[in-house]
């Protein structure tokens, strides 16, 4: 599985700690930026990233922003994506299971940097149960088109 990260500069720091985590894991990512701690505008880093999950580059995404609310609010405007902002294991793990979530939205400066790595390893070993859901996902797709 090929992940892809962003964050604006109130996730920078969160995006830094998490690919570390990455690189440990010997899981496969795409950094869309941003590359600092300068002011940026999070849209931007939002949409690279749900362009890149639903073009197929990355299987799945990781957005990151002061809050994440901003950030997953952007991935959401995309057609096929399916962002879950997320501060608890519970819903990282529900959001795959019944919401089939594409993107993992965290907020960098909410949440605690080892909550985040619970939260992104649960939410990454996490899969879509279908059945029920599957409909209930079918009706978001039919939302868009
Ligand atoms: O959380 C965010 C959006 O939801 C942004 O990270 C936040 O608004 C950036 O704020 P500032 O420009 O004051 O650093």
């Amino acid at each position: 599985m090929k992940i892809g990260i962003s964050s604006d500069h109130g996730g920078y720091e969160l995006k830094e700690y998490i690919k570390e985590y990455l690189d440990k894991k010997n899981i496969e990512y795409i950094d869309y930026g941003t590359n600092s701690l300068d002011s940026v505008d999070y849209p931007d880093y939002g949409l690279k990233l749900a362009k890149g999950v639903v073009s197929g580059e990355v299987d799945r995404g990781i957005a990151i922003c002061g809050t994440g609310i901003g950030i997953s609010i952007t991935c959401n405007k995309v057609a096929g994506i399916r962002c879950a902002l997320c501060s608890d294991t519970y819903s990282a793990r529900m959001s795959r299971e019944h919401n089939d979530a594409n993107i993992l939205a965290l907020g960098g400066r909410v949440i605690g940097k080892d909550l985040a790595l619970e939260i992104v390893s649960t939410w990454l070993k996490a899969e879509f149960q279908g059945g029920r859901h599957e409909r209930r996902i079918n009706k978001i797709s039919n939302i868009e088109s």
